[in-house]
């Protein structure tokens, strides 16, 4: 069969989650080798991603690899792919979902309950901010950048006393034993796409279709269809607060949205909505439907 070569991004993460994707092949007979590549994203770390460019920036780099024919498939974490891909690139496989929620790590403490007032939590998420911020208003939030095993270092050294970070991303690494407790969904709404791998190809490589089709998730392809619609439809960029959450079970699809306002100065706007969903089509009608409820009820 095809020898097809992943690019990838290097961190641990990024590494643990192409050699899955490999195997996934291998296992269907394609011969797969990887090409691992330092992002933007990976290279600027002391600054809020917010503030540099965004979700883009982990991206661009293994979009030329695919342009220049370097590589076939780009692994990605489904969270940090913009809402548009550039023209020419498509999104030709969502892959089923690891745990979407996100974990409360620290060492001293149990959960959000357990910390003092004042207390300080590491996270540079404006979701996460403004979702701690409404839960527990006392909290001292101060930045943490930098991959899994950056900011868990921080956490052991003393920096914080607690810090919230993707559950999917800490089970993948064998790390599932740092997570003190999962945020529920109405505790902490997830981000789009969160725990979900995406598979990116050039469009025009239809012969990739049929080596991938094996590895996408139906539901979890409708979940994520209508939690970035959401985002796309609030013009959602990573200095935007907000989270989008689906679950699909039977023919049932469920979404919950979140926005936050970036001064803090109004409480989250949340908003919901479910319908009987067959294709990503009525997935992203239902994302754009909760868009405009969270309008109605004052995101802007
Ligand atoms: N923003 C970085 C990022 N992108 C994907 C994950 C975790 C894995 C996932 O959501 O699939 C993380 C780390 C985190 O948010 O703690």
């Amino acid at each position: 069969m095809s020898k097809l070569v992943i690019a990838t991004r290097e961190s641990r993460l990024a590494l643990w989650q192409a050699e899955h994707v490999k195997s996934l092949l291998e296992a269907r007979g394609h011969q797969v080798s990887l090409l691992g590549m330092t992002t933007r994203g990976d290279q600027i770390l002391d600054r809020s991603l917010s503030k540099v460019g965004g979700k883009g920036l982990f991206v661009k780099e293994l979009e030329v690899a695919l342009e220049e024919g370097r590589a076939d498939l780009a692994v990605h974490s489904l969270k940090d792919v913009p809402m548009d891909l550039p023209a020419g690139f498509a999104l030709a496989c969502v892959m089923e979902r690891e745990d979407p929620r996100d974990a409360f790590v620290s060492s001293r403490y149990a959960g959000l309950a357990e910390l003092p007032q004042g207390a300080v939590v590491g996270t540079s998420s404006l979701r996460r901010v403004v979702l701690l911020r409404a839960m527990r208003p006392d909290l001292k939030i101060e930045p943490l950048r930098g991959n899994l095993d950056t900011r868990l270092r921080k956490l052991d050294e003393g920096q914080f006393d607690a810090i919230v970070l993707a559950a999917a991303g800490l089970k993948r690494l064998g790390l599932g034993e740092r997570i003190r407790v999962a945020f529920e969904p109405e505790e902490m709404l997830p981000a789009a796409g969160q725990g979900a791998l995406g598979i990116e190809v050039l469009s025009a490589r239809r012969d990739l279709l049929d080596a991938l089709e094996p590895l996408s998730h139906h539901a979890t392809a409708l979940a994520v269809s209508a939690e970035r619609a959401v985002s796309r439809a609030m013009g959602g960029s990573c200095s935007m607060p907000l989270a989008a959450f689906a679950t699909f079970s039977g023919e049932f699809l469920q979404l919950r949205a979140a926005w936050g306002d970036p001064e803090g100065a109004v409480p989250p706007v949340r908003a919901q909505s479910a319908l009987i969903a067959a294709d990503v089509s009525q997935a992203a009608a239902l994302g754009t439907a909760v868009a405009m409820r969270l309008r109605e009820g004052g995101a802007r």
